[in-house]
């Protein structure tokens, strides 16, 4: 049976700190390169940006930070977060489900952007560089889902049409989300709920407006007596 319009699912997966290990990857490099510097722990990280916290600690260290970060070879070489590839295996095989990863380059883009087509292509395949999305603003991007560990994502669309399911990382996991936003703590985690609740809620949507497009006058008796 073809599936209905309302079954069909997108789902964006943000790429640094979802998919690859961008906080652990920036530690380890800066511990290697800055030997004896100050540093923050990944246990002490607060704030999307690594740059203004080091920032915070000493002035010089957020150019010394970022230096980490657009050196060659460090989007290439990060570690991918646990159980991230072969949630996205899983994922592009779901039924009416269509995965992009979706990501957002940096300013200083010599590196970053090759490497990060380079690293989709090492550790998930070819399939999936087919799937790549680089935008600075993923507001304008079209979805039911965005998977993302950035803990506010405005840009040109005040209303995108994905709901933003926050990423556990190591910089966002004291914030408290108002209802109704939703976590995922890990790829350990109930992905698949989520995927699924989505679904459902867009297939009762889906539902009820062909009920008001239709005229369908047993709409007053269903919402009083729903079965
Ligand atoms: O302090 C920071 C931390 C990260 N970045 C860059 O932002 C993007 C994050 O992309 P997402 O798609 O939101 O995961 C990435 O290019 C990081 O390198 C930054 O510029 N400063
Ligand atoms: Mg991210």
């Amino acid at each position: 049976m073809a599936a209905s319009a309302a079954s069909r699912l997108r789902v964006l997966v943000d790429m640094d700190g979802v998919l690859a290990d961008f906080e652990g990857g920036v530690l380890r490099a800066f511990l290697a390169r800055y030997p004896g510097e100050p540093h923050v722990e990944l246990a002490e990280r607060r704030g999307f940006s690594v740059r203004d916290q080091y920032r915070c600690l000493r002035e010089d260290l957020a150019a010394k930070v970022a230096s980490v970060y657009e050196s060659p070879g460090f989007f290439l070489g990060l570690e991918p977060i646990p159980g991230a590839i072969e949630a996205m295996q899983e994922m592009i095989h779901t039924q009416d489900t269509q995965v992009f990863i979706c990501t957002s380059p940096l300013l200083k883009y010599e590196h970053c952007i090759l490497e990060k087509y380079s690293w989709v292509e090492k550790h998930l395949g070819p399939k999936f560089v087919e799937r790549l999305i680089l935008t600075r603003d993923k507001t304008v991007v079209s979805a039911d889902l965005l998977f993302d560990d950035k803990d506010t994502i405005k840009g040109a669309e005040p209303e995108p049409s994905w709901e933003h399911i926050l990423f556990t990382c190591c910089h966002n996991k004291h914030l408290e989300l108002q209802t109704p936003r939703r976590r995922l703590q890990s790829w350990a985690d109930d992905w698949r709920g989520i995927v699924e609740s989505k679904r459902r809620s867009n297939a009762e949507k889906e539902c009820y407006a062909s009920l008001i497009a239709n005229g369908n006058g047993q709409i007053g008796n269903w919402q009083r007596n729903p079965i």
